[in-house]
């Protein structure tokens, strides 16, 4: 069975077209990408010599409405990668309803070797490669692995100087500065963190006191492991890139996070004054085996793997991360009776609240944040009913394959009603 992201994508789709009603042709249109342009990004470094970066733009799907879906810089990004993720893209913005396609962009490097200006440089070149492709109204960019409200402006500006006048729906996950919406930088992990209660009490289990592990302490894993707390959850294992720390009484997420804050990364925290020298140093591998009641990975995909699933130890598994569990698993999982809650429904409030930001800014009206989590939560809970319901009236083995029918049918729908030959 396939242990590829694209692969995994596409098994995934396989698995739930039994399932679901949409026309064969139509299908086997949906497996593939519209396009994909790979660009090549010359840097001049600090020390005066020159990298060159291999970067892409994977378009997946647009019946639905403009491309949608984030930029990742990493050392692992390849072809294949980036149009899983834009596949993923696709099904996750269908199965929340969003007037958008599905995309993802990235570029292959590891920006922890790299300076501020040698990532900016790097940013700018990637926007001129792309810049014929992106648009409000054609595909809007987003932050994902190594990409933040940073990058984000910078496409925003060279995007604009290519315009001659200020575009700022290219983008979102912009700073609050330059036409960011309150509350994006918090979405995608406040998205978990409300899947996670909701799955809880569709599971009659309660949260308040219920064991997490988070894998992953960035934007999505660390505030996903801070709300949880706040929810009354006993969060007893986080990790990042450098290790991961494991404490049965609880971890004092805030610390950790102002410790990574100031270093970077999560070593070296159990000998700050806030660390706990009783907390253990695990790997990101114990992590996934840990007995707790939730495990969030939150980190890169294909973590989960059919060995990890054998000897995982969580009830229930909500996928923050894209891709994070293989096919294969997905099978152990289920023989294991582990309730699986897919990265197309868990990871969908960041690309929920960019929506939001997209609105904003054309109405050139900015909402205040409850306003904008009010609207996440709503449409969360309608995509969380849609799914359970596809569940129970298809009759399908698991969640995963649920939430894919519902999004397959829509996009389906879609291209039937646009037609496939122009
Ligand atoms: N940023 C967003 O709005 C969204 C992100 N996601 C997904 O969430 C995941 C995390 O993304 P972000 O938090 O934005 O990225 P980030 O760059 O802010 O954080 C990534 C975290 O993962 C850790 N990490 C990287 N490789 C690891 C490994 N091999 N083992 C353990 N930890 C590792 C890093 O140290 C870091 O703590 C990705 O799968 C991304 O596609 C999904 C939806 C939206
Ligand atoms: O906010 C967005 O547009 C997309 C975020 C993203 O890349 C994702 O959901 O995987």
């Amino acid at each position: 069975m396939a242990e590829d992201a694209l692969g995994n994508m596409l098994a995934q789709m396989e698995n739930a077209e039994p399932y679901a009603d949409v026309d064969a042709g139509v299908f086997e249109r949906l497996k593939h990408p519209e396009r994909t342009l790979k660009v090549t990004l010359p840097v001049e470094r600090d020390d005066g010599s020159v990298d060159v970066f291999e970067g892409f733009r994977c378009q997946f799907d647009s019946a639905r409405g403009p491309f949608k879906g984030g930029i990742r810089y990493h050392p692992t990004v390849s072809q294949d990668e980036v149009t899983a993720l834009a596949g993923w893209m696709t099904w996750k913005t269908a199965l929340v309803d969003l007037p958008y396609g599905g995309a993802k962009g990235g570029v292959v490097c590891d920006p922890t070797t790299m300076s501020d200006r040698e990532v900016e440089k790097l940013t700018r070149r990637y926007t001129e490669g792309v810049r014929r492709m992106i648009g409000p109204d054609m595909d809007v960019p987003a932050p994902d692995i190594n990409t933040g409200g940073r990058e984000m402006a910078w496409i925003m500006d060279t995007y604009s100087m290519y315009g001659g006048y200020v575009i700022p729906d290219v983008v979102t996950g912009k700073p609050i500065e330059v036409g960011g919406t309150a509350g994006r930088v918090e979405a995608t992990g406040r998205g978990v963190a409300i899947t996670t209660r909701r799955t809880f009490d569709y599971l009659d289990r309660d949260l308040d006191g219920a064991t997490v592990a988070v894998q992953g302490f960035g934007n999505v894993g660390s505030v996903t492991a801070r709300l949880l707390s706040s929810m009354g959850a006993n969060v007893v294992a986080v990790s990042d890139v450098s290790g991961a720390l494991h404490d049965e009484s609880g971890l004092d997420v805030m610390a950790i996070e102002r410790h990574v804050a100031e270093k970077g990364v999560m070593a070296g925290y159990a000998d700050t004054d806030d660390g706990y020298d009783h907390a253990d140093a695990i790997s990101n591998d114990d992590l996934l085996r840990l007995d707790v009641d939730a495990l969030i990975p939150a980190a890169i995909e294909n973590v989960i793997t059919e060995d990890v699933a054998e000897e995982l130890r969580a009830d229930v598994v909500v996928e923050a991360a894209n891709g994070p569990t293989t096919v294969a698993a997905d099978v152990v999982l289920r023989e294991r009776d582990v309730q699986v809650v897919p990265d197309i429904l868990a990871n969908a409030g960041g690309v929920i609240v960019s929506y939001l930001e997209w609105v904003q800014n054309s109405q050139q009206y900015s909402w205040d944040l409850e306003q904008v989590n009010d609207d996440l939560e709503t449409r969360l809970a309608r995509a969380f009913d849609e799914m359970l319901d596809a569940y129970t009236a298809r009759e399908t083995p698991d969640l995963r394959t649920a939430a894919y029918v519902v999004a397959l049918e829509r996009v389906g729908k879609a291209h039937e009603m646009r037609g496939l030959f122009p």
